[in-house]
């Protein structure tokens, strides 16, 4: 697939962060929340950009975004994040082939994450997700917007809620990502902040990852 095809970006920021206690995507690391962060990372990567949240969201630089809840006030998951971004594309963007999803809360995913995702992308039906040296990231990836009726009749079926179970079904193609070298050592691309403590951590590493 080419970098010409149609791909709506989405942020995933539908989960209910009990772990962190107050809402991710109004986290502030280095000065800015995590939703910006996480836009202003993947705008320049995709033809169009949305978020998906299932409460009011706060955007404090740039430009307001379109937000759009799950479909189904039980909560699903990411997976029920997913199947609510691929009838946001339908509905908005019908030349939208694929919507590609990252997370709020890892904020130093590649730069380059969906043109080498669109790139093992040969099919319109074609899933494709990322890897690093941690495991499988199954919130980074390319989904076919044609697959939403197949992924509604899977959550509505009771289908697994995991996503690498969606993915496996699919077949979907993995591509690995390599650490991110500092002079302070290699780190994870797909760092993922959960806790006050993965915070913690996340401000110690940016100094080095924004130099
Ligand atoms: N739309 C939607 N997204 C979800 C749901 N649950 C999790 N997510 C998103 O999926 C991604 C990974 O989820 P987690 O890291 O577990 O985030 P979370 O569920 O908000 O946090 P915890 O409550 O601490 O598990 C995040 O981007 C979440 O916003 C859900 O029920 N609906
Ligand atoms: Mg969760």
């Amino acid at each position: 697939m080419t970098a010409a095809h149609a791909i709506v970006g989405v942020i995933l920021a539908g989960g209910l962060s009990s772990r962190m206690g107050q809402d991710k995507a109004r986290i502030r690391l280095g000065g800015a929340a995590l939703i910006d962060r996480a836009a202003r990372r993947l705008k320049p990567q995709v033809s169009a950009i949305a978020v998906n949240a299932n409460g009011p969201v706060l955007f404090e630089r740039g430009e307001e975004l379109p937000v759009f809840a799950d479909l189904d006030a039980a909560r699903a998951g990411p997976l029920g994040g997913v199947l609510a971004a691929l009838d946001y594309a339908r509905r908005h963007h019908p030349e939208a082939s694929h919507v590609a999803t990252v997370p709020t809360d890892s904020p130093f995913f590649p730069t380059d994450l969906v043109a080498r995702l669109s790139r093992v992308v040969d099919t319109p039906e074609r899933m494709a997700v990322a890897r690093s040296v941690s495991g499988l990231h199954p919130v980074f990836a390319l989904w076919p917007v044609t697959l939403a009726a197949d992924l509604a009749e899977w959550l509505a079926g009771g289908g697994a809620l995991r996503v690498r179970s969606y993915l496996e079904r699919h077949q979907a193609r993995e591509i690995t990502f390599p650490l991110i070298e500092t002079p302070r050592g290699e780190f994870d691309p797909f760092f993922n902040i959960n806790t006050p403590d993965d915070l913690d951590e996340a401000e110690n590493w940016l100094w080095v990852l924004e130099r």
